[in-house]
């Protein structure tokens, strides 16, 4: 019986499927919940028996999010129901660190679960990509992961629990993109962050484990221009999983 990257024993046996909430003990922390692929993730581990801290930078967004979730959950440090909300700029150290002295205070246990999902883009040709579009994206979508891996594995440790860690990459860290030198660089980071966590991390009973999703359609992707997202490689939908990396058949990339 193999796990996929949330933990899940998979295939589930049919028959506890529906019955049996396989993450009903378990308490997952989000971060970049407020939106796309973070709140489903949200709602995902939700429906599987978890209870959910959602945090984003946008607080109004990770209560959004908690509200999906059937929870009467609501500000930070008083959750009504199972999940709360949390609100936390995660590229701060201090936010990051505070992030989870709240979620440990509202829940009075650190997060079984981790997932960094919060991301931003600041798209250019590297001809002209500004030192400030390269350093925002470095900072949220590499240092934030890193802050916010480093935070909930101190709390693990230092409380003797296993965990599972999952940060968010993109195939664009593998493969990079145009326009993206500075988010391909922050995804491929991601990789390595986690692999060395997996490193370390693994004697403390804590798995690590990188996502590289292909193209989903999400405000992040919104803000693409249409004669991109109009090229073949955005739309079809030939990204072939193997193991947990997407990779391109070689007729993707001859295309670019
Ligand atoms: C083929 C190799 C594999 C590539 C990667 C595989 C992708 C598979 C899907 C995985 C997607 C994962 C996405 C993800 O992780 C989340 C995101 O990052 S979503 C955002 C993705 N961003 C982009 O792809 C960049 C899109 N481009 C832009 O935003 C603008 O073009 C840019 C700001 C870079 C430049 O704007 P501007 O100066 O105004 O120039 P134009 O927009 O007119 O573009 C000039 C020219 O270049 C072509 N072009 C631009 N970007 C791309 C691109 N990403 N791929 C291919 N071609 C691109 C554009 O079409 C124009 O071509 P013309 O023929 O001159 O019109
Ligand atoms: N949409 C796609 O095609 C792909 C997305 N990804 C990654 O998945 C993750 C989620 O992306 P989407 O859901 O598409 O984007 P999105 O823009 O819909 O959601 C990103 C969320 O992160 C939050 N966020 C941004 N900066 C933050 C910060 N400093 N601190 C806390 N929260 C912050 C935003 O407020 C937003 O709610 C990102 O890391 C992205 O790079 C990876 C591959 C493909």
């Amino acid at each position: 019986m193999c796990s996929d990257w949330l933990g899940l024993r998979y295939p589930p046996p049919p028959a506890t499927m529906a019955s049996q909430l396989r993450l009903r003990s378990a308490l997952a922390l989000v971060t970049g919940a407020g939106s796309g692929i973070g709140r489903a993730i949200s709602v995902r581990l939700a429906k599987e028996g978890a209870a959910v801290a959602a945090c984003d930078l946008d607080g109004a967004a990770a209560q959004d999010t908690v509200q999906l979730l059937g929870g009467s959950g609501s500000e930070a440090g008083a959750p009504r129901g199972k999940h709360a909300a949390f609100q936390a700029d995660v590229s701060q150290a201090p936010a990051a660190r505070r992030l989870l002295e709240q979620v440990q205070a509202c829940f009075s246990r650190p997060p079984s679960v981790v997932v960094s999902c919060a991301g931003i883009t600041r798209d250019k040709f590297l001809l002209h990509m500004s030192e400030e579009d390269w350093d925002r994206v470095i900072a949220v979508n590499l240092k934030g992961t890193f802050l916010v891996t480093q935070a909930a594995a101190q709390a693990l440790v230092s409380s003797g629990s296993r965990g599972s860690i999952i940060n968010i990459s993109s195939i664009i860290g593998k493969v990079g993109n145009i326009g993206q030198a500075n988010y391909a660089s922050s995804k491929a980071g991601v990789i390595g962050l986690t692999q060395t966590a997996a490193r370390e991390l693994g004697r403390h009973g804590i798995r690590c484990n990188s996502v590289l999703p292909g193209f989903i359609t999400t405000p992040m992707t919104q803000k693409m221009p249409e004669k991109v997202k109009d090229k073949e490689v955005f739309s079809c939908n030939c990204l072939v999983e193997a193991g947990r990396c997407l990779m391109l058949p070689h007729h993707c990339l001859a295309s670019c």
